[in-house]
C-alpha cells in the first residue's frame, strides 16, 4: 500500500478550520469539499489517460484525455458524500457508486448497509472517498468489496488518518493495488476511536442538527 500525506499551506489552513469545535455545519461542508479538491489533484496523478488528436484554432496537435473505461467514484456515506461533488468537480467524466457503512460506536467494527455499484469492476480504476481513517475497518471493508468485484487500482482519499488504522490497512490489504491519499496523520486514536486531535464525528459535523 502507498501513503501519500499532502504537504501543502492551503490544506492545512483548510484543516486547521475544519478541526476548529467552533466551525459550523455549512462552513464545514464547503471546506471539505474545497479540501478535498486539493487532495484530488494529487490522488489523481496516475488516473488513466489516452492520446488524442484534435485541431486548434492555429493548427492540428496531440492532446490527452480521460481514458475508458471511465473511473469510477465512491463516497463511503455518510460523510464521504460530502467529498462526492469536489472529486467529480475534477473528474467529470467519473460514474459515482455508493457505500453505506456505519461503524458500531461501541465495537467498533464497520457493516454495510447500502451498496449501488456495478458488479463487475474489471480494470476499473476505483477512487473511494470517506473523511476518516480511524481503525480501518471501514475503509478495509469497503476495499475487499471494491477488488473482489475486480477493481484493480483503488486509491481512497481520506481527509484525516489515524497511524492505527494505516496500520490495519497496511496489514489486511498487504499485496493489493491500494493508494491512501490524506491531508494528515494525525497522533492517535482515544479510547473512543476518535482520531486525536481529529476534527469529532465528520458525519455529525457535515450533516448534524445546528445547534
Ligand atoms: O476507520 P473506522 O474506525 O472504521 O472509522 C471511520 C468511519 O467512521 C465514520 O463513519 P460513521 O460510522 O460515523 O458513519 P457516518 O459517516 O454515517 O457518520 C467515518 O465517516 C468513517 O466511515
Ligand atoms: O474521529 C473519528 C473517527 C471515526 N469517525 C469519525 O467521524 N471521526
Ligand atoms: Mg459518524
Amino acid at each position: 500500500m502507498r501513503i501519500h500525506v499532502v504537504d501543502h499551506p492551503l490544506v492545512a489552513h483548510k484543516l486547521t478550520t475544519l478541526r476548529d469545535k467552533r466551525t459550523d455545519s455549512p462552513t464545514f461542508r464547503r471546506l471539505a469539499d474545497e479540501l478535498v479538491t486539493l487532495l484530488a489533484y494529487e490522488a489523481t496523478r496516475d488516473v488513466r489517460t489516452e492520446q488524442v488528436g484534435i485541431e486548434t484554432p492555429v493548427t492540428t496537435t496531440t492532446g490527452v484525455k480521460l481514458s475508458h473505461p471511465r473511473p469510477l467514484v465512491v463516497p463511503i456515506l455518510r460523510a464521504g458524500l460530502g467529498m462526492l461533488d469536489g472529486m467529480v468537480r475534477l473528474l467529470p467524466t467519473a460514474e459515482v457508486g455508493f457505500l453505506g457503512m456505519i461503524r458500531n460506536e461501541e465495537t467498533l467494527e464497520a457493516s454495510t448497509y447500502a451498496t449501488r455499484m456495478p458488479e463487475d469492476l474489471s480494470g476499473r480504476q476505483v477512487y473511494v472517498l470517506d473523511p476518516m481513517l480511524a481503525t480501518g475497518g471501514t475503509l478495509v471493508a469497503a476495499i475487499r468489496e471494491l477488488i473482489e468485484r475486480g477493481a484493480d487500482d483503488v486509491t481512497a482519499v481520506v481527509l484525516l488518518a489515524a497511524p492505527e488504522g494505516v496500520e490495519v490497512m497496511e496489514r489486511d490489504l498487504a499485496g493489493t493495488p491500494v493508494t491512501v491519499v490524506t491531508a494528515s496523520i494525525d497522533e492517535r486514536l482515544n479510547e473512543d476511536g476518535y482520531i486525536v486531535p481529529g476534527l469529532g464525528d465528520a458525519g455529525d459535523r457535515m450533516y448534524g442538527a445546528a445547534e
